[in-house]
């Protein structure tokens, strides 16, 4: 696990006949205050920390070697921090600044979102107006766009793992679950790019997104396409609106019934241009389903901008 990220302090040494020399130096978990838990996975443990030196805040993503190595989990690891350094300069997504290790840990410094999760605004407003669905929805598309077009797909979209920044902008993250199709700029042929000609057979076979944002390829072919992100897209627009998933029942296979059967309905007073995209969304043939092109073009995102000047964008008053 080769770490990442050029030197990012230096130190002054002074040798013995008073040389100075400026060192290049790593940080390492020394130089963080380490503060309140952000949020647990099934093997990482996510902080809030201080740079002692600069101040700065971030969190830290903690990774245990040893539960890695036993739960066999080093694939996923490699595949989360691959996808990280290919995703570096997009505004909607948590950037990993460097990585470190110490003799039990891997350490991955990202931003630190101040908003929280999207999951939980929605929560305190009760449901979006159009204003505010179209500003978040834009954000989270534009984001999957620059995604797609760097070869990741995520597998795993939902509104917890859409966070927000002290902008109140979204931030995705959480790509220890995501695919990496062949890096369209690597000229290298498929052979010679080890582990990131994409998915092995028992990540495939046995990875499964939440339940409510799975798409039905997933749950029947078990094959993951960029029109599964998608899926998960449809699935937030209705839910910023409705309040609640379109797939939600007492049980996960339930709930993976409904999907594979599309079976769910538009509250009354469900906005028509909104109802229109999220049906062309929620497709069940992937080849059928609204691209991220057809998105951009539909009625409901009409007059709305993407790229540099949606970034620069305000964000919308949540009523
Ligand atoms: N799995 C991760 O990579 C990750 N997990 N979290 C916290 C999770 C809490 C549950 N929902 C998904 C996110 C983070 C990150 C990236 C980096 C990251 C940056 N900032 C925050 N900030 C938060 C602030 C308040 C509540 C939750 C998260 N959180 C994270």
């Amino acid at each position: 696990w080769k770490d990442r990220g050029a030197a990012v302090g230096v130190r002054r040494e002074v040798d013995a006949d008073g040389r100075v020399t400026m060192k290049p130096v790593k940080k390492g978990v020394r130089d963080f205050t380490f503060g309140r838990i952000l949020g647990e996975g099934s093997y990482s443990t996510v902080y809030l920390a201080t740079d002692r030196q600069t101040l700065r805040e971030y969190a830290v993503k903690v990774l245990e070697k040893k539960h890695i190595i036993k739960e066999k989990k080093i694939k996923y690891v490699n595949i989360e921090k691959n996808t990280l350094n290919r995703l570096t300069e997009h505004p909607g997504i948590v950037r990993l600044y460097y990585t470190f290790q110490d003799e039990t840990s891997l350490y991955y410094v990202l931003d630190l979102c101040t908003g929280g999760e999207l999951l939980g605004v929605l929560k305190k407003a009760g449901t979006f107006d159009v204003e505010c669905t179209r500003f978040y929805g834009a954000q989270i598309l534009d984001a999957i766009d620059y995604m797609h077009s760097r070869g990741i797909i995520h597998r795993d979209l939902k509104p917890e793992n859409v966070l927000l920044d002290e902008q109140m902008h979204v931030k995705i993250t959480d790509f220890g679950t995501a695919k990496l199709l062949r890096d369209p700029r690597d000229p290298r042929p498929p052979e010679e790019t080890p582990g990131q000609s994409g998915e092995d057979d028992e990540r495939a076979a046995s990875f499964v997104g939440t339940a409510e944002y799975v798409s039905p390829e997933l749950l029947t072919e078990k094959s993951a396409s960029t029109a599964s992100d998608i899926w998960a897209f449809g699935c937030i627009i209705y839910q910023l609106l409705a309040g609640r998933p379109p797939f939600k029942a007492g049980t996960e296979y339930l709930t993976f019934q409904k999907i594979v059967k599309l079976e769910y309905e538009f509250p009354p007073g469900f906005p028509p241009a909104a109802r229109d995209l999220v049906e062309r969304c929620l497709v069940l043939d992937p080849a059928q389903r609204f691209t991220v092109e057809h998105i951009k073009k539909h009625e409901f995102f009409a007059g709305q901008m993407f790229g540099k000047e949606l970034w620069r964008m305000k964000a919308p008053r949540l009523r």
